[in-house]
């Protein structure tokens, strides 16, 4: 899995979160280069490796990153609700993904940093208006407070499952469905 999108979307905060449940304020440190990181996640009873890729989101890196796409089965391109530009430039990143990542590869939108309420320049409904025009899933999450962050996960790795063990007959598994529903499910508990 790689983790695309403009330097400071905050990518590596979402990797974090992931990989330690922490996210640690400060000063921002951009990726130089590549990183990459391990966990396995349970999925219907099944343990799956996710080897996750954290990337530079700055220019002067690009052609490093390219020479990853070509592996990677799956995807997570990032905006940042409170960055116009990080949110405009998600076209670019996604003719870049067409020119150089499988054709079948897994896609998933994200719009990061959530709780930024006050500072949020783009509105939920851009964001799924955009990931409707490209055909791919869609999320706000927060790597600050982890909103999301596990669920972008498990759906990706229960889409890379069920591509895996697809029969032909079988109804396609529908990712923005699972998300959409395991979204519910964690808002009616939240408060229990
Ligand atoms: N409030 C808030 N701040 C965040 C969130 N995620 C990241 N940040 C902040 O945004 C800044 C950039 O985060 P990074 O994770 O380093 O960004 P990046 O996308 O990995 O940047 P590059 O490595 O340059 O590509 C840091 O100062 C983080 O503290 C979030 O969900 N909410």
């Amino acid at each position: 899995v790689m983790l695309l999108g403009d330097s400071g979307v905050g990518k590596t905060c979402f990797l974090v979160q992931f990989k330690d449940g922490a996210f640690l304020p400060g000063t921002f440190i951009a990726t130089v280069g590549i990183d990459f990181r391990n966990k396995v996640v349970v999925v219907d009873g099944v343990k799956i490796k996710l080897q996750i890729w954290d990337t530079a989101g700055q220019e002067r890196f690009r052609s490093v990153t390219h020479a990853y796409y070509r592996d990677a089965q799956a995807l997570l391109l990032f905006y940042d609700i409170t960055s116009k530009i990080s949110f405009d430039n998600i076209r670019a990143w996604l003719t870049e993904i067409h020119e150089y990542a499988q054709k079948d590869v897994v896609i998933m939108l994200l719009g990061n940093k959530v709780r930024y309420n006050n500072e949020r320049v783009i509105r939920t409904e851009d964001g799924e208006s955009l990931a409707r025009e490209y055909g791919v899933p869609f999320m706000e999450t927060s790597a600050k407070t982890g909103m999301n962050v596990e669920l972008a996960f498990l759906a990706i790795a229960k889409e890379l499952k069920q591509r895996a063990v697809q029969q032909p007959d079988e109804p396609r598994f529908q990712i923005q469905d699972y998300i959409e529903s395991q979204k519910k499910k964690s808002s009616c508990c939240s408060f229990m």
